[in-house]
């Protein structure tokens, strides 16, 4: 579904990223793990379009999208969850439910649309809250209406950048669970970038690990040894 083939990308004239190649099957759940500053969210921001790569090759669903605009790479069905959350905290929840129908490309983007029921379904605190502005939600409920935003547009596949950074352990596992259904019931495709090992082991069906802008190490985390990729985390 996603296939990335030797991209490199820099600010500036210092390199961020050297030759990654990585590939996401339709419905996998990919975890991409590395400490502070490796490029993970950099890697990310190319696969949506919203960093220019210098080198290599960005594919979806078979189409070349390297050099599209982010908002059709949306429309196309990728749909991403930057770091802080960057819901609108001004607006109330439905508002920002409502935007998310912006990205979607059967309805045209008038951004008028319904929000469908099973976002509601599998994020049933933002029906209560959601006339409240997404400001004065607590992080957690933050967290969900910002991967529920990405859902409204029906993506094929969810990119979702330390989703669980700044939220206590019962909203993690809340998180987890969400993410386990989008998986399994809706079948959407996921790469989620994570720190938290538990977190991104229980989830994924395939990691990458990532150090100084390249890809160390990936397998399955079902016959990969933890302690091996601790290791490869804490050097
Ligand atoms: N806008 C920017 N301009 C210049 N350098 C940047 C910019 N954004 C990130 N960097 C640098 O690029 C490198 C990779 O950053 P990136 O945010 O992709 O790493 P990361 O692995 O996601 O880190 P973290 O886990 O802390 O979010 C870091 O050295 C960072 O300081």
């Amino acid at each position: 579904m996603l296939k990335i083939e030797g991209v490199s990308a820099s600010y500036g004239k210092s390199p961020v990223l050297d030759s990654i190649n990585m590939s996401i099957g339709p419905g996998e759940s990919v975890t991409l793990l590395g400490r502070n500053g490796v490029g993970k969210s950099t890697l990310l921001r190319t696969i949506v379009g919203l960093h220019p790569v210098s080198q290599g090759s960005i594919t979806f669903l078979g189409k070349d999208v390297t050099q599209s605009p982010s908002y059709l790479r949306a429309r196309k069905g990728i749909g991403y969850v930057p770091q802080g959350r960057g819901i609108f905290p001004h607006l109330t929840v439905e508002e920002n439910l409502r935007l998310g129908t912006a990205a979607s490309e059967k309805k045209g983007g008038s951004g008028k649309e319904d929000i469908p029921n099973h976002i509601f379904e599998l994020f049933p605190v933002l029906r209560r809250v959601s006339q409240r502005k997404g400001g004065v939600l607590s992080g957690g409920e933050q967290q969900q209406l910002a991967i529920a935003r990405a859902m409204v547009s029906k993506p094929k596949l969810l990119i979702l950048d330390e989703p669980t950074e700044g939220i206590q352990p019962s909203i993690v596992q809340q998180i987890e669970e969400t993410l386990i259904e989008v998986r399994t019931q809706l079948k959407i495709g996921i790469l989620l970038v994570e720190q938290y090992l538990d977190f991104a082991w229980s989830i994924g069906d395939k990691f990458y690990v990532m150090r100084r802008g390249q890809i160390v190490a990936t397998g399955n985390p079902r016959e990969a040894d933890p302690s091996s990729v601790h290791h490869l985390l804490s050097v």
